[in-house]
């Protein structure tokens, strides 16, 4: 068992490798309205951590249901802390109700499944949060209220800003510790931000570096729930966000187990995230995302009409490292990969050659990557990647085209993908909108606008939620 009295940073670190952790808890945590100061401490045994995150600060007074989404928001940010030592216990003294309950199950058992897999640690996949329960909350409307949209820097986000925009609901961008790329967005976007910032407790670094157990977490979650609480601080409306339908496509399976690096991004927990909001903190309808009915080849397509974003606009995960950030595109990831590729048939070479600084597909050592997004070797890549199909209608519309179908990648590709994927990718859905989804109205008006008006067809049904 692990005791906090004070040791040197070398003997804690040495201590925490040796031990066996037992429990994960969330002692009281603190908000400072005057600064928008919230210090979210954890106790994993005897050692502790304090997470600190700084809100916009309102001008008005702060809404009971801040402080019950800053409880929602203090239980899932534990991830970060809980992955030093995978303990099979996690308590809190927090009412749950019962929907809460069920998100705190999903983002330690799903959300963490990648880090489980990684350190081969089966017990995570079915822990438990436990805490005493708590009433459902009388659900209240946000209906009507500007939305609250995150900005993550890449295509996805820049996407739903200009909807939102272009149907008049005055969206305000979002982020959490925006870097220059976000701030470069948001520039380009000449929209007022709101932004929060998240400090994760540095000893964790430490720990990190010295080879305490790591991995994966579900940030999504983590910056959902500050996006939420913002927006419920400053009296705003849904938060509005960019996931894809393919977000849900598991990565592997394992012990029975789908291992998803994006879960925090799926539709499962969007609708685990809303329930929670809604039972928790009374606050219905003020989370979902727009492009859930999309798919990110679609998405790339709908983003190729928005040329003004050309010298900002980053998806490669490599520019968003806490340390050690990458410039802009890496051109050597899979992300770069298959944004590359999913934007290749949308727009001239010359315009996707200067948004990344370099041709992927003229590349001959990008091919083994791109045989992995078109399923030909491997699992798909732990990154937030589309389905296999979606890589392979978009390299089928590149060996039809002019600019395109002479480029080394697409040649080689093209020759190693059986006859049957030309046929799979001729009938693929790919470009119909579908699926589960949380799109209330009027919202779900503005993509089918979106999406029928960028395809220059009738505008499509999306299916009810
Ligand atoms: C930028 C990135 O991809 N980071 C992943 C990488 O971490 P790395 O050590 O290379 O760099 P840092 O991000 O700077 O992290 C430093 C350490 O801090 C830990 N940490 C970070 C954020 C946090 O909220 N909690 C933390 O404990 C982190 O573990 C590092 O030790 O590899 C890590 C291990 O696999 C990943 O966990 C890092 O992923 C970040 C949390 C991250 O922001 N990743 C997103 C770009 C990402 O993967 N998004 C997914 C959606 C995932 C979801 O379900 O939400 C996507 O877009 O598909
Ligand atoms: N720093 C951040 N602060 C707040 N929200 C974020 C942040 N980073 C990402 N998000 C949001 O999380 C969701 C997933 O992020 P993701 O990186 O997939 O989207 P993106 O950057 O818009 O597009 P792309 O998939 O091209 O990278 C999006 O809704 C995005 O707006």
């Amino acid at each position: 068992m692990f005791s906090s009295h004070p040791v040197d940073g070398v003997g804690l670190v040495l201590r925490v490798l040796e031990t066996q952790f037992r429990r994960l808890s969330f002692p009281a945590l603190t908000f400072d309205p005057a600064t928008g100061v919230a210090r979210l401490p954890y106790a994993l045994d005897g050692l502790e951590f304090t997470e600190t995150v700084t809100f916009p600060v309102p001008a008005g007074e702060v809404p009971a249901a801040f402080g019950r989404v800053l409880e929602l928001l203090h239980l899932v940010a534990g991830v970060s802390y809980f992955k030093v030592g995978a303990p099979p216990e996690i308590t809190t003294t927090t009412p749950l109700s019962p929907a809460a309950a069920a998100l705190l199950d999903g983002v330690y058992t799903k959300g963490m499944a990648e880090y489980a897999y990684r350190n081969d640690l089966p017990h995570v996949l079915s822990l438990s949060v436990t805490g005493p329960a708590a009433p459902p909350a009388i659900p209240v409307s946000v209906a009507g209220r500007r939305p609250l949209s995150p900005v993550g820097g890449g295509k996805d986000s820049i996407v739903t800003l200009e909807a939102l925009r272009a149907g008049g609901l005055d969206p305000v961008p979002f982020a959490v510790n925006p870097n220059w790329v976000i701030q470069s967005v948001f520039a380009a976007s000449g929209l007022t931000p709101l932004v929060a910032h998240r400090k994760i407790d540095p000893k964790l670094f430490d720990l990190n570096a010295a080879g305490a157990l790591n991995g994966h977490i579900p940030v999504t979650a983590i910056n959902s729930l500050i996006a939420v609480a913002t927006a419920a601080l400053h009296g705003l409306g849904p938060v509005v966000m960019s996931n894809e339908r393919s977000a849900s496509d598991p990565n592997l399976v394992w012990d029975g187990h789908e291992i998803n690096h994006q879960w925090s991004k799926g539709v499962e927990a969007e609708g685990l995230l809303r329930a929670a909001l809604a039972e928790q903190a009374g606050l219905a309808d003020a989370y979902f995302s727009l492009l859930r009915p999309l798919s990110e080849l679609h998405i790339a397509r709908l983003f190729a009409a928005h040329t003004h974003y050309d010298e900002v606009v980053t998806s490669c995960n490599a520019a968003f490292k806490l340390r050690d950030a990458s410039a802009r595109w890496c051109g050597h990831c899979p992300k770069c990969r298959f944004v590359f590729l999913a934007m290749a048939p949308f727009m001239p070479r010359a315009r996707l050659v200067a948004i990344f600084g370099a041709d992927l597909l003229a590349d001959e050592t990008q091919i083994p990557g791109y045989k992995e997004l078109l399923g030909l070797d491997g699992h798909k890549p732990f990154e937030c990647v589309g389905e296999v199909e979606e890589s392979v209608v978009a390299l089928s519309l590149l060996r039809e085209s002019p600019e395109w179908s002479g480029a080394r990648v697409v040649t080689d590709l093209a020759a190693a993908l059986p006859a049957e994927a030309w046929t799979t990718a001729a009938t693929s859905n790919v470009f119909t909108p579908g699926g589960t989804h949380y799109v209330p109205p009027p919202f779900s008006a503005l993509i089918r606008e979106l999406v029928g008006v960028a395809d220059g067809a009738p505008l499509h049904e999306l299916p009810d939620q």
